[in-house]
């Protein structure tokens, strides 16, 4: 079948109603959009969609929760923010997604990851539905002790949403096993129950899944992996560059040099980067997790690295590169400037980080896409193991954690290539993807009925 965008009717009208009804949210209608045109072949094939009107109820969430967060900060002032949670399907499992603190969440930045999340939790093929949460807290420059007191504020209303089987949030942007341990202590104290499955990326001491942490990055390159094996090609010596310089960058960084790539490049707000023979991942490493600082600071105790305030690292020329930072970080001009210095291969870690715009550049220049639903689909996999090692009390080595990863990855690629042939065009797995979550909620929401 030829790839079939838009053109059908049905997904026309459910487009404009959500344009009409989330106005104010252009990053969720860019979400939605990306979704729907690409499951114009399954409408056709599958009438049943239609008759059920499923795509206008995927799109409009189970529930959405504003709430207020009042705190102390360190010199007496009570400080206000505003919580969310969007718990958006429910049917393939409890809510499960992540809780990003950053100054520009608002309902629309967290509907998008909602929204997305529903596709990516089908793809992993366990049960969990799909959700998101967080705060427009800025923890830049917070203290220790502010950090935990908006933890728990945050927590003394979220806690009447969550549970083992109704909503298990977890980390995202600003939100590593620090926060989580702030936010589960409150719960526990709340709550008067050690409900271990209520959160995942928790320590590895009390009930956090070893190689949680990693599961993002490495999970993006198992990714990336699959996508350069299926077109006889590897990272092996490849000059790779990622943005971002958090959790999920940080381990794609480390697993693409465990596998052969000489990383070049990173990133963060600051600037980027440069190490020509490589990023010396260690130091990196505790400059990011244990000092919280930046990529300035790392260029500064790195002799042999150039720095450029500001800069963009999609100008440092490479064979693929891994965007781990944030939302549409990378626009039609960063993605001329990738395809003029020869990408071959853009890997999303980070959840849509390329614009429609330059996803449009990388289709005409035949850059492989691997799509973040299905790329950086790793780290909810192994928040749902961690839940199953916290429903039978159980603890499974880093190996076994990592080798259920790498079979979780590998069968979300060969799900992506099925449904890619099958509805698309081969190697389209932005579409692949789509199709390959939407399926597996659609026949769910039908054997539910109209609820
Ligand atoms: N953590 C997880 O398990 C998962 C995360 N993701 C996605 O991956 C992405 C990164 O998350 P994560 O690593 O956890 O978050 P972190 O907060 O750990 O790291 C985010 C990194 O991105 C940088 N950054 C943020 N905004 C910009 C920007 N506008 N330009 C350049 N750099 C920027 C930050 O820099 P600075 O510190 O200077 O602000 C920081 O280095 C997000 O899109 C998230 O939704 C997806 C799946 C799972
Ligand atoms: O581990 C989780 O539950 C969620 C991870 C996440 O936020 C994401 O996949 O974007």
């Amino acid at each position: 079948m030829t790839q079939h965008k838009t053109r059908h009717h049905y997904i026309r009208d459910v487009l404009k109603i959500v344009k009409q009804r989330n106005h104010s949210e252009p990053v969720f209608i860019q979400a939605v959009n990306e979704v729907l045109e690409t499951l114009g072949n399954v409408v056709e094939e599958h009438p049943e969609i239609e008759e059920q009107n499923l795509l206008e109820r995927l799109c409009e969430p189970e529930r959405q929760l504003i709430f207020r967060v009042a705190w102390k900060d360190d010199s007496g002032h009570v400080r206000v923010n505003r919580g969310f949670r969007t718990e958006f399907s429910s049917v393939l499992g409890p809510y499960k997604g992540g809780l990003r603190f950053h100054p520009n969440v608002n309902m629309g930045v967290i509907k998008f990851l909602g929204f997305e999340q529903i596709f990516k939790n089908s793809l992993t093929g366990l049960s969990i539905g799909g959700a998101k949460g967080g705060a427009d807290f800025d923890p830049e420059g917070k203290s220790e002790d502010e950090v935990m007191r908006f933890c728990q504020a945050f927590m003394n209303e979220l806690f009447r949403h969550i549970g083992p089987k109704k909503d298990v949030p977890a980390g995202d942007m600003g939100v590593g096993a620090r926060e989580i341990g702030y936010l589960f202590g409150q719960y526990k104290k709340l709550t008067n129950q050690y409900e271990m499955g209520v959160l995942t990326g928790k320590g590895v001491g009390w009930g956090g899944s070893l190689a949680r942490k990693e599961a993002t990055g490495y999970g993006v390159v198992y990714y990336a992996n699959e996508m350069l094996k299926a077109r006889g090609e590897s990272l092996k010596g490849k000059r790779c560059i990622v943005s971002g310089a958090g959790n999920v960058a940080l381990y794609t960084i480390q697993k693409l040099q465990q596998l052969g790539a000489n990383v070049v490049a990173c990133s963060d707000i600051t600037g980027t980067v440069v190490q020509k023979n490589g990023i010396d991942w260690e130091k990196l490493r505790m400059v990011s997790e244990d000092e919280r600082k930046h990529v300035n600071y790392f260029a500064e105790i790195t002799p042999d690295s150039e720095f450029c305030l500001g800069g963009k690292v999609w100008e440092v020329p490479c064979d693929y590169a891994f965007p781990c930072a944030t939302q549409n970080e990378l626009d039609d001009t960063d993605a001329a400037d990738l395809v003029a210095n020869g990408c071959k291969m853009v890997c999303e870690g980070a959840n849509m980080p390329c614009t429609s715009e330059a996803l449009d550049v990388f289709r005409e220049a035949d850059v492989l896409i691997g799509p973040a639903k299905a790329a950086n689909a790793g780290g909810v996999a192994v928040s749902a193991l961690e839940m199953q090692q916290n429903a039978g009390l159980e603890r499974w080595s880093f190996e076994e954690v990592d080798d259920q990863l790498q079979t979780i990855m590998k069968s979300i690629f060969e799900t992506c290539v099925h449904c890619a042939n099958k509805y698309s065009t081969k190697e389209d797995y932005i579409a692949g993807a789509n199709i390959g979550g939407f399926l597996r909620v659609a026949q769910a929401m039908l054997s539910f009925g109209i609820v």
